[in-house]
């Protein structure tokens, strides 16, 4: 993404003919026979699979919170353990895990789906786990203006386990507060707690 407050991109590429070749060049120069059978489908098949796993990059994920409801619940909404795939843009390489999003409205609730419409947009992009975890906190922040916001996001990275230094089983834990849970310890715990259950 280009810039903090850019989070769609309009120029997004939907020129499939071109993916193909391009992903027929890599199967090439990784020593493969682009001619077997087992390989005649896979530049199209990537294609397609990279329509899917980067979509995020056509939404603008403040949209996706859509419709907020008027509502005079001021105390802690907690979504967990909501699954998320992306990829890591220093290897392209699958991260997953589960973000969880904990918010005390100010007069505004989302629509429960709506949380994991967001995180769905953020991830399903080149991104780190930093990244989408300060993304999810900015834009809940900007577009419910709660009282406070945190957002836990887990990920295993195959680029850990799977090459480089080999670390299968580590996990990256990573955290962002906003408002009213960055003044209260008491609060965050609750919502760490809260998380157990
Ligand atoms: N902070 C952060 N780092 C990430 C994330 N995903 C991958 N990385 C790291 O990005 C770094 C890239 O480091 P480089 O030294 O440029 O690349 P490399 O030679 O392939 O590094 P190794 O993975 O250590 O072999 C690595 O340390 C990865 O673990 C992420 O979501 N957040
Ligand atoms: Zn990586």
């Amino acid at each position: 993404m280009a810039g903090a407050k850019d989070y769609s991109n309009s120029q997004v590429s939907h020129n499939r003919e071109q993916m193909e070749f391009h992903i027929r060049e890599i199967l090439k120069l990784i020593g493969e026979d682009v001619e077997r059978e087992g390989l005649l489908e896979t530049p199209a098949r990537v294609t397609r699979m990279y329509e899917e796993i980067f979509a995020g990059y056509a939404v603008d994920p403040r949209d996706v919170l859509g419709v907020t409801f008027d509502e005079q619940h001021e105390e802690l909404v907690i979504v967990k353990d909501i699954v998320y795939y992306s990829q890591c843009e220093h290897h392209m390489a699958p991260f997953f895990g589960k973000a969880h999003i904990g918010y005390i409205p100010s007069g505004k609730i989302a629509g429960l789906s709506k949380l994991a419409r967001l995180v769905e947009a953020v991830s399903r992009r080149l991104q780190v786990q930093e990244r989408i975890t300060s993304q999810i906190a900015n834009i809940l922040e900007e577009v419910l203006m709660p009282h406070g916001v945190m957002v836990v996001v887990e990920g295993e990275h195959l680029c850990m386990c799977a090459r480089g230094v080999k670390k299968p089983g580590s996990k990256t834990v990573t955290s962002a507060v906003r408002g009213q849970f960055r003044q209260s310890s008491a609060l965050r715990s609750e919502f760490l707690e809260l998380l157990k259950r």
